[in-house]
């Protein structure tokens, strides 16, 4: 699946602003390069790729500081390192963490979703829709290696994935807490937390709002595996290799196979669900009550 128009335009608007790419764009042989290590480690501004082509395998590093925010430009970034490592048939997997201390991802970026206009809001639902498609519907194995706190988009991200792993860490709480904001989740992640945790325990998490510290993540099923904080990335890769052995293309016909039709609900109602957010995110209620929060967020060190 290609890039969606208005990602794809931002995408080459980016990389003619000169988005960094260190060592060879993937896809292209190029002698191995990067950081002297003999790896072919290439990043832009806000994502890290460590690439293994031996083993298959690319680890990306989300490192949009401080929290990992999905805001537009982390957004085009992410997106074309995922296209590329997709296309290369080097990789057939993908670990999916963060290089920001404590946090996989603090989900939506709220300075995107406060005083901006429809076209903005529009534009950017457009790419949080398009996030989800491509993470979603990925041909590669995704292991999320979550190693920091993960709520709302962080969990939407997470979610995607084939199998989430988190460090043991009481802080490193995940789920969809958008009701305590006001907001309702779009039916699309609804959909894809009740595929994960099943129907009644969807219920409770999204009507409460639930963020799950790690037994509990376990226990509801929204994270595969618990693990010390120290074996996070050394387990996530072993899980990637026992996955890595089952024939490519049998596998990612069946998760195509068991994804389309929840895919296929968003693909048909994309536009619907991008004006519904618009006019969901524009009323001043909302409004007010995410500014009230970021405020909160902003002056909590003061
Ligand atoms: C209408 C919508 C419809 C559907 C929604 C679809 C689903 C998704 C929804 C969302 O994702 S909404 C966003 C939800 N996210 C949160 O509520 C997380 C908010 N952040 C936090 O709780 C904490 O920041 C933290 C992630 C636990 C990290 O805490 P820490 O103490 O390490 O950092 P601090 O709080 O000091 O934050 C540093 C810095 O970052 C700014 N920040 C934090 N989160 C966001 C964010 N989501 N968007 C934008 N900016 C964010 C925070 O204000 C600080 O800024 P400052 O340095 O300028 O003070």
């Amino acid at each position: 699946m290609a890039l969606a128009g208005g990602v794809r335009v931002r995408a080459r608007a980016l990389l003619r602003a000169g988005a960094q790419f260190r060592g060879p764009v993937l896809g292209r042989p190029e002698p191995a390069a990067g950081g002297g290590d003999g790896t072919r480690r290439f990043a832009n501004l806000r994502v890290l790729v460590e690439p293994d082509p031996a083993a298959g395998v690319a680890v990306m590093k989300l490192k949009s500081p401080p929290v990992n925010s999905l805001s537009l430009e982390f957004m085009t970034e992410f997106l074309i390192s995922l296209e590329k490592l997709e296309n290369d048939k080097a990789f057939r997997g993908v670990v999916i963490t963060s290089d920001c201390p404590g946090v996989f991802s603090a989900g939506l970026d709220l300075t995107e979703l406060c005083g901006q206009n429809p076209a903005h809001y529009a534009e950017y639902w457009k790419a949080v829709q398009e996030l989800w498609l491509r993470l979603f519907l990925s041909n590669m194995v995704l292991v999320a290696a979550i190693n920091g706190v993960c709520p709302a988009g962080g969990c939407l991200m997470a979610l995607t994935c084939d199998v989430r792993v988190l460090a043991d860490n009481p802080k490193f709480v995940i789920g969809l807490k958008e009701t305590q904001l006001g907001i309702v989740v779009p039916f699309w992640l609804k959909d894809n937390l009740v595929n994960t945790i099943g129907h009644r325990a969807s219920e409770h998490a999204l009507q409460l709002g639930l963020l799950f510290p790690p037994a509990e993540a376990l226990q509801v099923g929204i994270v595969d595996q618990v693990v010390p904080e120290d074996q996070l990335q050394s387990t996530a890769l072993s899980v990637m290799a026992r996955w890595m052995a089952i024939p490519d293309h049998a596998r990612h016909l069946t998760k195509a196979m068991m994804r389309k039709a929840t895919a296929d609900s968003l693909i048909k109602h994309r536009d619907a669900d991008i004006q519904n957010f618009v006019n969901f995110i524009s009323r001043d209620s909302i409004q007010k009550t995410l500014q009230v929060y970021l405020q909160k967020l902003k002056q909590k060190k003061g």
